[in-house]
């Protein structure tokens, strides 16, 4: 492959190079310092060849694009289309011809006054204004066999403009609206009334997006799919609906346009400023002078990691992550919010009692360590229906589901189809997830290495961890664990941990603090001052057991707040003669 006038070898060999971050790191720090000859060859797997590639274009456009805003450069959409023309990337050359294509037909089937394009200054909507751009012209170009007079693009543009938009992202929308003469319509009311207004007084009946499969709103959309139920009635077009995270910077890069700096500075998807931060799978550390700094955008490696810089944000008050969806006055008060787990074992044998289930009562104390709580752990059999059916139960009801067991090539390991199943989807061949397995099983074993390199489609997120040898899964709110047994389990949940710390994988909840009392006091002599007690504070769990009929009672008190446990106990103390409970672990 070329690139410039380096030679950049794809990946012929079948020496993949299995550890993503240190190749290509070396890789790019090498290519940097300019040490490559003309016929440097690489064994690098695709993400990191297009890694390469892109960052040779970027230094090809830095060097064209320096002074950014003042100098907005304007690319025009001949050029687009010629950059896409004349590129060797076969995938993007599709993608691009298929935009182009839906953007002809909306345009043939609506006026022009019937159409919009929403444009916000984020990525996906930077490439949508060039594509769109090119598909216009080029449609005008065949209706009059002439390229004479199209230097308008007369489209009208609408921008819902936020306060809690980033002021880059605000000014990077402002100067492409003046850069390519866009009619812009500002919008500063919510997406649904701003529309119900629009709609209202101009003839609109479609929009042009850049959602993609991948985005959350983009569950159940097709290139054309009419606005939903209870919005105002426009068809959404979404020509760019399959263009993955890697084509869209293969677009930018190729076709030189300007985006947004804040994709220069680690942001990879950028909503508003209260729920997003730099992806912490760009940040690069420096421990000498404690500071933090991201690379571009273009280099996350893994683009179904591209929100992970989305909703959670650091809060500096706590020390640890919290909710902030809303805006800074709406700082999550954790100790009061709850957020729920579910467990589910996989296993036949659990159920027929030849193996006890240890990883359960681990992973329910490892959640409660982290302020979750637990609703359920359920043993399901070794057959999909089953796996899917609870899976199905357990996913609405719970913010995360933890699932082990079963994985592997055998004919019962059945829980990543029982996932697959659950949400709706396929299973499909991934061919990143084959590479560890490659590496891990080697290459005796073809068949089933295969079949295990089948993951759910399209939901499916890795997790990387250094200390792991292959990913751990993640399918929506459901995590896949991997581990039969508990030391395997430690080492997976600190990961897990660690990969929460810097990317906010899930949250971290102020932690459950317990307190126990045992007494020589029969059931009947506290049963009815331990109801009232669970009344009086019904924000506690309060709970009661014996390990034996004839032994002490245990009474146990749960919750988050240190002060209100005391208050509990001593309440309790209250309802009885002094000296029957005593305080134990
Ligand atoms: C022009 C336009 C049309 C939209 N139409 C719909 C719609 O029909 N149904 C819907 O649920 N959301 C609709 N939305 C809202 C988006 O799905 C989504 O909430 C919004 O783009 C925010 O995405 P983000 O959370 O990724 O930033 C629309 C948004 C825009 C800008
Ligand atoms: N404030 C807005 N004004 C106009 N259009 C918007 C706005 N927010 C979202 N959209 C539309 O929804 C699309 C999807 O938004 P989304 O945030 O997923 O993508 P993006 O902003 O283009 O890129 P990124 O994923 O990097 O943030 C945008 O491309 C745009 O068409
Ligand atoms: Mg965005």
């Amino acid at each position: 492959m070329m690139i410039g006038n380096r030679r950049v070898a794809t990946p012929v060999t079948k020496k993949w190079l299995l550890r993503l971050k240190d190749s290509y790191t070396s890789g790019l720090r090498n290519l940097s310092k300019g040490q490559y000859a003309k016929e440097t060859t690489f064994s690098f797997r695709h993400t990191e060849v297009c890694a390469i590639q892109t960052t040779l274009c970027i230094r090809e456009r830095e060097s064209l694009f320096r002074g950014e805003f003042e100098n907005f450069c304007v690319s025009g959409y001949m050029e687009i289309d010629k950059a896409i023309r004349e590129s060797n990337d076969r995938r993007l050359k599709t993608k691009y011809n298929n935009a182009i294509y839906v953007i002809k037909r909306a345009l043939a089937l609506y006026s022009i006054e019937e159409v919009a394009f929403s444009f916000n200054g984020g990525k996906d909507s930077t490439v949508l204004l060039h594509v769109l751009r090119a598909g216009y012209f080029l449609y005008k170009a065949e209706q009059s066999c002439s390229n004479e007079g199209l230097n308008d693009f007369p489209i009208r543009t609408i921008y819902f403009e936020s306060t809690s938009a980033f002021p880059e992202i605000n000014s990077f929308t402002y100067d492409a609206a003046s850069a390519y003469g866009l009619q812009m319509d500002i919008i500063r009311t919510d997406f649904k009334s701003g529309l119900e207004d629009l709609l209202k007084t101009k003839p609109i009946r479609a929009i042009f997006l850049g959602v993609r499969i991948g985005d959350p709103t983009a569950v159940g959309q097709e290139q054309f799919s009419p606005s939903s139920p209870g919005w105002p009635s426009f068809m959404r077009v979404n020509p760019i609906l399959d263009w993955s995270y890697r084509d869209v910077w293969a677009f930018i890069l190729t076709c030189k346009v300007q985006y947004c700096s804040l994709y220069d500075q680690g942001y990879t998807s950028i909503g508003s400023i209260y729920d997003t931060v730099p992806n912490a799978l760009l940040c690069i550390s420096d421990s000498s002078n404690r500071k933090e700094t991201f690379r571009p955008a273009y280099l996350l490696s893994d683009g179904r990691l591209e929100r992970a810089g989305r909703v959670k944000k650091f809060s500096p008050v706590s020390g640890s992550f919290s909710a902030v969806s809303n805006g800074p006055d709406n700082i999550d008060l954790r100790k009061n919010s709850m957020l729920t787990a579910s467990v589910i074992a996989v296993g036949d044998e659990i159920l027929f009692g030849t193996i006890e289930d240890q990883l359960g009562p681990s992973l329910c104390r490892k959640l409660h360590s982290i302020g979750w709580s637990v609703s359920q752990a359920t043993v399901v059999r070794n057959d999909v229906d089953s796996v899917a059916e609870e899976v199905e139960r357990q996913k609405s009801n719970n913010d995360l589901i933890f699932i082990y067991g079963g994985i592997g090539p055998l004919h019962s390991d059945v829980t990543l189809s029982g996932v697959a199943k659950a949400f709706g989807v396929r299973l499909a061949p991934d061919e990143e997830f084959e590479e560890y397995l490659r590496h891990l099983i080697g290459d005796q074993c073809t068949g089933d290495r295969n079949e295990m390199a089948q993951l759910p489609e399209g939901i499916t997120e890795l997790l990387h961890h250094e200390n792991l040898p292959v990913p751990l899964m993640k399918c929506q709110n459901v995590i896949i664990l991997t581990a039969t047994n508990i030391m395997e389990l430690d080492k997976e949940w600190e990961c897990l941990i660690e990969l929460t710390k810097s990317g906010g994988l899930f949250e971290m909840m102020e932690p459950y603090i317990s307190k126990c009392l045992i007494t020589q006091l029969s059931d009947v002599e506290t049963a009815q001052p331990l109801s009232k007690l669970c009344l009086e504070f019904p924000d506690l769990y309060i709970g009661s057991y014996r390990r034996s009929r004839t032994g002490p009672l245990t009474i146990s008190f749960r919750g988050k707040d240190q002060a209100r446990i005391e208050s509990a106990k001593e309440a309790l103390y209250e309802k009885f003669h002094p000296g029957v409970f005593s305080e134990t672990n």
